[in-house]
């Protein structure tokens, strides 16, 4: 009796497994999106409705190519994309069961219990669409989500360019190349992966540029982040005191000027015209941390706005997008966007432009890269160890400006600031 209940069982699990790998979807995906389409009433400017041109099956998935109506106002799509969505998961989360392990089942008096222990163990599948318009709306509806996490190896890198690899898409790698987008904001919730990001391009352009990167890391979170890239020669600059960051930007701004005053005496446009190498970094986690004080956002708009043809680039970080934190000049210097998941839709539209970080799943290092178009990417990983492990090399004792208020006893007499070394352990 048992042995005859447990093989029913399996062979109809095997059966279901089987019916689910060859057909893709038990239920008919294209019926559903014109349904969802009619329900939301995104429609042409007299009612008319987009018209099916052509399915195609592509691994993973199927492409459904629309034919759109005059008036079809795609913006709405793209920021209601969750409902179309969440119309196709419905009744429809359908399980992935290995076969094999049914077929490790083993038919004694446990046999209930090592069904429901496969049964809570599957992973459900959720459908994921991407939208893409051509003159035709296209409709990818991917039978699995995207993977959660890419572990970072050297792959990712591009020696001696200043493109940095910033996140994984099914159709490949998607690359931030800082000569030719310059700046960078990144916003993104608590936890969601915005100094993991500063981690990986820091390390990225270190081991890409080892003789051209001059890093300024102002990092306003307690240090965290930046910490271990403090005594490695690309690092110029390094603080975590918002008192100190405006002397370090005051700084930063006069090289800047001196050398685009250089560049354009030469008969240059920019930098990359001028042949110089050496290009300057100027990353700020938390920059919600330094938006009340005025003359620091002076200068960050200042390079913003004109540190492109120096080669003075910008990456700005902060969980807290607003207009005071992001002050509009500087948006419009700064196109090119990075968004995790943010808690709604005016934090979305702030950072982004756009809605849709605020519907993000709540997966760290799950963003949208907006250049000129919008990506979903998945940020690759670099873990400590292995930044610690690539850093190394480039480790130097190097002297360091210290604040009076460092070591007291033993600087009385000195005046003002002073260079010491500092020996740290490597
Ligand atoms: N790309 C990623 N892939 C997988 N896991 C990630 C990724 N990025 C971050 N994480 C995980 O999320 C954790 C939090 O990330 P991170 O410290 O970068 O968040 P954050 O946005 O800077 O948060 P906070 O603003 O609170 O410091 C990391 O410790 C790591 O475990």
């Amino acid at each position: 009796m048992l042995f005859e209940i447990g093989t029913t069982i399996i062979m109809g699990g095997v059966a279901g497994y089987a019916y689910l790998k060859t057909s893709g979807s038990p239920s008919n995906d294209a019926d559903k999106i014109q349904r969802i389409f009619a329900n939301s009433g995104w429609n042409g400017r007299n009612g008319e409705m987009i018209r099916l041109q052509r399915k195609s099956k592509f691994k993973g998935g199927v492409e459904y190519a629309y034919q759109i109506p005059l008036g079809f106002d795609r913006k709405k799509i793209e920021a209601d994309k969750h409902i179309l969505e969440d119309g196709l998961n419905i009744r429809h989360k359908y399980f992935e069961i290995d076969p094999s392990e049914l077929l490790k089942i083993k038919f004694d008096k446990t046999v209930l219990q090592q069904i429901k222990k496969i049964l809570t163990n599957q992973k459900i599948k959720r459908k994921e669409i991407e939208l893409l318009f051509d003159g035709m709306l296209r409709i990818k509806v991917y039978n699995e989500k995207m993977q959660d996490q890419y572990d970072w190896d050297e792959s990712y890198l591009k020696k001696g360019t200043w493109s940095v690899s910033i996140g994984n898409t099914r159709q490949g790698i998607v690359r931030h190349d800082f000569d030719e987008y310059k700046h960078l904001i990144i916003a993104g919730a608590s936890g969601y992966g915005k100094s993991a990001l500063l981690k990986l391009v820091v390390t990225s352009l270190v081991l890409q540029q080892p003789d051209n990167a001059n890093l300024h890391l102002i990092d306003l979170k307690g240090g965290s982040a930046f910490q271990r890239f403090k005594d490695i020669k690309q690092v110029k600059n390094y603080t975590r005191e918002p008192e100190e960051t405006k002397d370090i930007l005051k700084e930063i701004q006069e090289e800047m000027n001196k050398a685009y005053t250089d560049i354009v005496d030469q008969g240059y446009e920019d930098v990359k015209e001028s042949g110089r190498k050496e290009r300057h970094f100027i990353i700020i986690d938390e920059a919600a941390d330094i938006a009340d004080n005025q003359a620091c956002m002076d200068v960050v708009t200042d390079i913003a706005r004109r540190g492109r043809g120096a080669g003075y680039y910008l990456i700005y970080a902060t969980q807290y997008p607003s207009s005071q934190s992001i002050p509009q000049q500087t948006k419009r210097n700064i196109p090119t966007r990075l968004c995790f998941v943010l808690d709604d839709a005016t934090a979305s539209n702030t950072a982004l432009g756009q809605t849709g970080a605020e519907e993000l799943p709540l997966i760290p290092g799950r963003g949208i890269y907006k250049n000129v178009k919008s990506k979903v990417v998945q940020t690759p990983y670099i873990n400590n160890k292995e930044i610690q492990k690539r850093i190394e090399p480039h480790i130097v004792i190097k002297p360091r400006k210290e604040k009076e208020s460092d070591n007291v006893e033993s600087r009385k007499g000195e005046e003002g600031r002073s260079n010491s070394f500092i020996f740290e352990e490597t």
